[in-house]
């Protein structure tokens, strides 16, 4: 099913604006991940989809359809929900905590618990945890259970709310490749809130990077994202820790391609720069490095810059990342694709480690 947001704007009674002419389609069968940094209205946006918030302008669609005329009850059936803490009701049992919504849906008692049961199993965690009440669980198995809940009913969309935030960061990522893993094999189309970019890259197909005011900043693939922040809102929330970030963009020879710090010529820098930037044109090909501790209180121009080494071109034979590596003033050869733009990094360490392992 396709989710498609059209001008939708939120304006909570006393005035906020949640969310803001927000316009974009989730596709089918896809991760489509909504980030940003708190009070941006992911949430909000999220819950237009199912009716827990109306929209005060704009529509949102579901396969073409406006979700407003379907009934929230009904509406709500048919799209999986899944929240922070798992949200389980704290007096049934496990099992029945699954089984609540295919017995909504009026499939009966019998079939709903061995639905029930399946979905445990589908998502990991064994049958006899089903007789237990949610308290009896770990906080990773209570969000699985509430995955489990959530796929119950079978339904084709699937709505996360900070779903794994409660949980500690090595329980967070058992259960960020689980729900891979489940979505390689159901196919569903799942918008996933987080304010964790990591998380974002790491789940989504198409990340929407939302600011807050409720405007959408950029909508695109993570590598999209990544590599091409639309403008410095996107390039600080991403950039973060790049380069070390989980990302990766490992070529057929095991090379593990990293993003870098870029600037584009004409910028100005604001303050000092702390890192080495690699400095770009307008077609995003490399131009030479910006030391670090460089002030630039000027529109950034050639002569600012430390000549560039070699460039690797993607695909081309490795040796040729080792000599981009080596020859560079900050110890990062630049990777380019087939049109000579910046894709990313490498260093001659990981080159080194990848030549050794093949003998
Ligand atoms: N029911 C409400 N009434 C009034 N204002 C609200 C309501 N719910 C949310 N808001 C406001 O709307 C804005 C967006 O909130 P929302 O919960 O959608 O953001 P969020 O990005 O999900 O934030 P977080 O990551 O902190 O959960 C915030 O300023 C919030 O205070």
């Amino acid at each position: 099913m396709t989710i498609e947001f059209v001008g939708v704007t939120k304006r909570y009674p006393g005035g906020t604006v949640a969310v803001d002419g927000l316009s974009l389609t989730v596709e089918d069968g896809t991760i489509t991940v909504f980030v940003g940094p708190s009070g941006c209205g992911k949430t909000t946006s999220l819950r237009m989809i199912n009716r827990m918030v109306e929209p005060s302008a704009g529509t949102v669609l579901l396969d073409g359809k406006d979700v407003r005329e379907s009934e929230p009850s009904v509406l709500r059936r048919g799209i999986g929900y899944v929240i922070q803490s798992a949200g389980l009701f704290p007096h049934r049992t496990v099992l029945d905590n699954v089984a609540t919504v295919p017995l909504l849906s009026g499939w009966g008692k019998r079939k709903a618990r061995e639905r029930a049961a399946e979905m445990l199993a589908t998502v990991g965690l064994p049958a006899e945890l089903g007789d237990r009440y949610p308290a009896q669980l770990s906080g990773g198995q209570q969000q699985r259970v509430g995955v489990a809940r959530a796929l119950a009913a079978d339904s084709p969309v699937l709505l996360m709310d900070e779903p794994f935030s409660a949980v500690d960061p090595i329980v967070r990522e058992g259960l960020q490749d689980e729900l891979l893993r489940l979505q390689s094999q159901l196919g569903k189309t799942i918008v996933f809130v987080t304010h964790d970019i990591d998380e974002a890259v790491r789940l989504g197909d198409k990340v929407a990077v939302l600011r807050v005011g409720g405007r959408l900043a950029q909508y695109g693939t993570p590598a999209d994202v990544l590599r091409h922040p639309v403008d410095d809102f996107v390039a600080s929330f991403v950039g973060r820790d790049r380069g070390y970030r989980g990302l990766s963009f490992v070529d057929s020879d095991g090379v593990e391609t990293r993003p870098v710090t870029t600037i584009a010529l004409g910028e100005r820098v604001a303050g000092t720069t702390s890192d080495w930037l690699l400095a770009v044109n307008a077609g995003d090909q490399p131009r030479g490095w910006l030391p670090p501790k460089s002030t630039v209180d000027h529109e950034l121009t050639e002569s600012d810059l430390v000549a560039g080494g070699s460039l690797y071109q993607q695909g081309a034979p490795i040796r040729g990342a080792l000599d981009a590596a080596l020859s560079s003033p900050a110890g990062l050869g630049v990777v380019v694709d087939g049109e000579g733009r910046v894709v990313g990094v490498v260093t001659a360490r990981q080159i080194l480690d990848v030549l050794e392992n093949q003998g």
